[in-house]
């Protein structure tokens, strides 16, 4: 029997994994080609990945649904098969989301690591930089490998924060916001981007492009030469699962060399990007702060909010200026829960302000007086303020 028909048995409990029932699961690891003749055996290799998919229930978690291999799953097989591709996409594993966030049992030594997107995403291989040893684990949406860090499912989340060339990733800047989790390091990677097609197609075939929205606008100009549709997908290498799966020669994708192997496409064209230099700086995020040191050059991230005022942003910018700390990067993001604010009727009542949150990397250590002189000066007149994290600073590409 084919690998992909495996299916694995309610989890007894057990002791040393603290793994309760987990229902009727697939083996979901890659590396387990056993028959069904052994899988009564819970000692199969898939036990770490299905441990790491324990269950716990949290607030908006939906009981999980036991899978039962259906007739339209082997037709679904049989139909991959028959298109002739060498990979079998069944046994990639499914990427948490974050209504299906468990808590998981510690049964591996390694450093868990999560990441947005499926296996062969940049932010796959950004966790992989910082931690060569690490087992890395796809999350469906950014909320949910931070929620995998919170749960203790995993040890760290690694995701981008901002490009070179797209900017700013926002979804992560609110969410540093929403939760409380510390920033412990950060990984710049080059992205050299590929496009991927089925086997046996050419580019000029192409009509369509699918990728994530960040990597479509990366390569505007070979997409805009190619005349395609460009299509967005969550990640670049779910885009790449996508065509793989649906067997549509004329689909290709913007994805990593590694998401051509994993999900066995061509690569048509290399380094696509329109800018050579395309960087994305991704953040490693923790349960709990690193001590701070100034053995090497450091970052601190902080966020704030002002009263209103003339001349407030500038005050808090001169804390950083009048003690020669270089910032780099400022990002002002309107603040969710109160994005209009009306003054008091003394004012007129007319006038509407926004308020911002703002979000400052500057070039100095907590370790260092001067990064405490400028954190308790700009606290004289900020209305909040939080150091999200201090860091290491990444310079090797
Ligand atoms: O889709 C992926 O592979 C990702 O890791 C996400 C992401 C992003 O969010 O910017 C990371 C790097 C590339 O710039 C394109 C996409």
């Amino acid at each position: 029997m084919a690998a992909s028909h495996i299916w694995v048995s309610p989890l007894r409990p057990h002791s040393n994994v603290g793994v309760s029932d987990l229902g009727l699961r697939r083996c979901v690891d890659m590396r387990c080609n056993w028959d069904l003749e052994r899988l009564p055996r819970w000692e199969c290799c898939c036990l770490s990945v299905l441990a790491q998919r324990a269950i716990t229930p949290v607030e908006d978690e939906k009981p999980l649904i036991p899978q039962v291999e259906t007739s339209e799953a082997i037709d679904q097989v049989q139909d991959t098969q028959s298109r002739g591709f060498h990979k079998d996409l069944n046994l990639l594993p499914k990427p948490l989301s974050a209504t299906d966030i468990f808590s998981s049992p510690r049964n591996s030594a390694k450093v868990r690591v999560a990441y947005q997107g499926m296996p062969g995403a940049y932010g796959e291989a950004a966790a992989l930089k910082a931690y060569p040893k690490c087992e890395t684990v796809p999350c469906e949406e950014f909320e949910a490998a931070f929620k995998a860090v919170e749960l203790w499912l995993v040890d760290k989340a690694v995701l981008p924060i901002e490009s070179s060339v797209g900017g700013s990733i926002h979804r992560n800047y609110d969410l540093l916001l929403r939760h409380r989790l510390h920033i412990v390091g950060e990984v710049q990677m080059v992205v050299n981007h590929c496009l991927l097609g089925l086997p046996g197609v050419q580019k000029e075939e192409l009509k369509r492009v699918l990728s994530h929205p960040q990597a479509l606008d990366q390569c505007d100009m070979i997409l805009t030469k190619l005349g395609v549709v460009r299509v967005s997908t969550d990640d670049t290498a779910g885009a790449a699962l996508m065509v793989a799966a649906s067997g549509e020669r004329d689909s290709g994708v913007i994805a990593s060399d590694r998401a051509a192997e994993i999900y066995g496409l061509n690569i048509l064209l290399e380094k696509i990007q329109d800018d050579d230099d395309n960087i994305t700086r991704f953040l490693i995020l923790a349960r709990e702060p690193i001590i701070p040191g100034t053995d090497r050059p450091h970052k601190t991230s902080i966020v704030f909010t002002l009263e209103e005022g003339p001349g407030m942003l500038f005050k808090a910018l001169a804390v950083f200026a009048s003690r020669d700390i270089n910032l780099t990067k400022i990002e002002s993001r309107p603040q969710r829960k109160r994005p209009l604010r009306v003054v008091d009727d003394s004012n007129k009542g007319s006038a509407r302000y926004f308020d911002y949150l703002f979000y400052i990397d500057f070039e100095a250590s907590m370790a260092e007086p001067r990064a405490q002189h400028a954190m308790a000066h700009l606290q004289e007149f900020a209305s909040f303020l939080r150091v999200l994290g201090c860091y290491a600073t990444d310079s090797a590409l």
